[in-house]
């Protein structure tokens, strides 16, 4: 399959990662400022350095608010047959056709997990899609991780809130946390080490068990103990819940903006 990713910044370079380990996918980058791109892929700096008609898929990785600009000029690249597949948050189909017509166009919301093949990913598909159009993408996905497919185009825009910019929160939230761990006096490398361990062995744990997150919270927290003290900073006032919630529901509310 042949394959023209327009953008290879932070998340197109991400995904190509996962792609280069296979010799599946003939990949041509066009990037003015691509650079270090794995073997085996072609570079182009501009759209009309490109065939016309030559590309099974044309995947567009680039800012959303440049797509109108700049994606009339790589459209032609398409051949008649292929689709379209947007990672752009907030980008409506409608918007894509309205830069490209009626075509198979395929939104997929990936997250920053694909670095190292494990992002989470959701695909919705426009009715112009045919099953295999669908499948082809799906597989493509499934190589930086899983891939779940949507019914509806609101659904790609609630799992950007969630999913696709989630590993910021949880950047943010462990980058807290390391500071709090050398507040009680461990230094750098020994609190990223503690922080970033207890959340892997926290999930792992989680995800092998069949206790629901609030048993199994419990089941740390003893009576008057150490885990309680804690917890009881962590939940004051629901705070942490009002957070959250406030997080997730204000980039729903931009990826809605962004359309
Ligand atoms: N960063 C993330 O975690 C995620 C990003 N996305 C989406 O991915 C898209 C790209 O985001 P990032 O990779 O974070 O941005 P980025 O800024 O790292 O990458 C954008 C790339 O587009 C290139 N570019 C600019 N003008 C171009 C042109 N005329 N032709 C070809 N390439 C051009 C830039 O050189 C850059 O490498 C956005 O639409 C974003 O909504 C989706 C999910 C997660
Ligand atoms: O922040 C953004 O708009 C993009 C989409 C999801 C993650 N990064």
């Amino acid at each position: 399959m042949k394959i023209l990713l327009i953008g290879c910044g932070k998340m197109g370079g991400a995904m190509l990662r996962q792609w280069a380990h296979t010799d599946d996918y003939h990949i041509t980058v066009a990037d003015p400022a691509a650079t270090d791109l794995p073997d085996g892929v072609t570079h182009v700096s501009k759209a009309t350095d490109l065939p016309v008609g030559f590309f099974d898929v044309v995947l567009i990785a680039i800012k959303p608010q440049m797509i109108a600009d700049v994606l009339p000029d790589y459209a032609p690249a398409l051949k008649s047959g292929g689709c379209f597949v947007s990672i752009a948050a907030g980008c409506s189909v409608a918007t894509i056709a309205g830069v490209v017509g009626d075509a198979a166009i395929i939104r997929v919301m990936p997250n920053m997990g694909a670095m190292v093949g494990l992002g989470v990913s959701g695909l919705f598909a426009n009715q112009t899609c045919t099953q295999k159009h669908r499948s082809d993408i799906t597989a493509l996905i499934a190589l930086t991780g899983t891939c779940v497919q949507l019914a509806s185009e609101d659904e790609i825009d609630r799992l950007t809130a969630v999913s696709g910019s989630g590993p910021g929160y949880v950047f943010e939230i462990m980058r807290s946390y390391v500071e709090a761990a050398q507040s009680v006096g461990f230094d750098q490398p020994t609190a990223r080490s503690l922080v970033f361990d207890t959340i892997v062995g926290a999930v792992e744990t989680a995800r092998q068990s069949d206790a629901s997150l609030e048993e199994l919270r419990n089941s740390v927290t003893s009576k008057n103990g150490t885990t309680q003290a804690g917890l009881e900073q962590l939940m004051r006032s629901g705070q942490l819940d009002a957070l959250l919630n406030d997080t997730v529901q204000a980039a729903y509310a931009r990826a809605d903006a962004l359309k």
